[in-house]
């Protein structure tokens, strides 16, 4: 369970209250107009940003001071983050040891990872040579290996056509519901949200508001909301 207590945060005009829970492994939705602070809302997550005030606990343990690389967190953004100079298993095999000196179990875990997303046989191409959507199945192998319970996705699929995305969302549900990982998924995609989470946090007017049911609040959205969905 992650939960944001009293969190504030100020960055230059721009300000954000977020008193929220999270159960654990809920698949929830991040909502909000451009500029609205849902960047920010997983950077705090994340620990790229700290609050002014406020405290972030997972499962009942204050992580607020703790840094990024040993938070129970994993993040996949929208640019894949892959290394352009290492192979298709050295980007995956990154999540595991970033040195990437991997043992031979380490390395049938790399290549299972790739199984698993439908990758086998790609170990030694580099990620230039694959497609948008081959790329983002790395990034997701990698992020299959980190294990972490907590994945934070920022717009991650936003550039790939809609068939393929929405099949990398049944993806990332699916491992997800396997490991039993909690998902934060910040979408402008309405259809996005209702197909992946049933609940959504809706950051509208400097607060980030505790989780709603997906449909109700997408049938009925607040005024800023309606705008900025068309
Ligand atoms: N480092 C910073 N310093 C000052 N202001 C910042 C900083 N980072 C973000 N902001 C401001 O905070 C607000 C929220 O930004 P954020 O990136 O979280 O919005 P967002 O909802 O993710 O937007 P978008 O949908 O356009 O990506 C914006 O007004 C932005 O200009």
């Amino acid at each position: 369970m992650l939960e944001l207590r009293d969190i504030t945060v100020t960055l230059d005009d721009f300000s954000l209250r977020a008193e929220l829970t999270v159960p654990a492994a809920a698949h929830m939705a991040v909502i909000g107009a451009s500029g609205s602070g849902k960047s920010t809302l997983l950077s705090l997550i994340g620990g790229f940003l700290a609050p002014d005030n406020g405290r972030i606990l997972w499962d009942g343990q204050d992580i607020t001071a703790i840094p990024p690389g040993q938070r129970p967190v994993s993040f996949l953004f929208q640019d894949q983050n892959l290394f352009p100079h290492l192979s298709v298993a050295q980007n995956v095999g990154l999540g595991l040891r970033p040195d990437l000196r991997l043992s031979r179990d380490q390395q049938a875990q790399v290549t299972h990872a790739l199984a698993e997303v439908g990758l086998s046989g790609m170990e030694r191409r580099s990620p230039a040579s694959l497609s948008g959507g081959q790329q983002s199945r790395v990034a997701l192998a990698r992020i299959l290996l980190r294990a972490r319970p907590l994945l934070l996705l920022d717009e991650p699929f936003a550039a790939l056509g809609p068939a393929l995305k929405s099949e990398m969302l049944q993806l990332v549900a699916r491992i997800a519901g396997e490991t039993r990982a909690t998902v934060l998924m910040v979408t402008h995609d309405p259809r996005d949200a209702r197909s992946f989470a049933p609940r959504t946090i809706l950051i509208e007017d400097g607060i980030a508001h505790a989780p709603v049911p997906t449909g109700p609040l997408l049938d009925d959205p607040p005024p800023g909301l309606r705008t900025y969905l068309g």
